[in-house]
């Protein structure tokens, strides 16, 4: 397996959740970015957190915190960005910090589907969809993206195309493990989910 640095993305502004920090939200009892944690850390060599403002906040959680390197909140690439430029390894997985159900073997699955591809990148995806910030980067493409954020590029799916990138399906069944938070009543549906459907927290 490559070892791989993990990062998890919160520098967006939450504001279908009403602002603040979606992950500092509670669910079943404890912060939304606990059970991120416990479900990705094990997967990766290191940990980190992509935020903005003042990283005190998150200190209870124990991870390094990436600001943006790029003003305005420009959206996920910026985050994805700020990983890659920082990673100390190879292979860069970001997650959003909102997706408490993510999978045991996401990495895993993740390297699987761009060896058989033959592609610098992979992304999840489920029923049918992708989920473009849940993927997995090439530390050697931090330059490209750079220019191409810089040029105004805001589209991660645009961007990893041109350069090549497979994808890993999970099902959706019991539950979609990239479920997220976006809203007051997906935060409610995250604890009914963790609460009465089984889903291990
Ligand atoms: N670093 C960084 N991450 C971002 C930015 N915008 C969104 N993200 C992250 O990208 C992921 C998906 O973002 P969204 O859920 O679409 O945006 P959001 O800002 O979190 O929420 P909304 O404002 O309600 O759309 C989340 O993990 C966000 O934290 C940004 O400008 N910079």
């Amino acid at each position: 397996m490559h070892e791989t640095y993990g990062v998890i993305l919160a520098g967006g502004l939450a504001r279908r959740m009403g602002g603040g920090d979606k992950p500092l939200r509670t669910l079943a009892g404890k912060p939304m970015l606990d059970h991120v944690i416990a479900r990705i850390g094990p997967q990766c060599a290191t940990l980190a957190l992509n935020a903005n403002g003042d990283p005190a906040r998150f200190a209870a959680h124990g991870l390094p915190v990436l600001p943006d390197t790029l003003p305005d909140h420009p959206g996920p690439l910026a985050g994805i960005l700020a990983a890659m430029e920082a990673s100390p390894l190879p292979w860069v997985v970001t997650v959003p910090g909102d997706s408490p159900f993510l999978p045991e073997d996401l990495v895993a699955r993740l390297h699987a589907a761009r060896e058989a591809a033959g592609t610098p990148m992979a992304c999840a995806a489920s029923g049918g969809y992708a989920h473009p910030p849940i993927a997995l980067w090439p530390r050697e493409l931090a330059a490209a993206l750079r220019q191409a954020v810089t040029e105004g590029e805001r589209k991660i799916d645009r961007w990893t195309a041109r350069h090549g990138v497979a994808h890993a399906e999970w099902p959706t069944t019991p539950f979609d493990p990239f479920f997220n938070a976006n809203t007051p009543e997906e935060l409610a549906e995250a604890e009914r989910l963790l609460l009465n459907r089984g889903v291990s927290p």
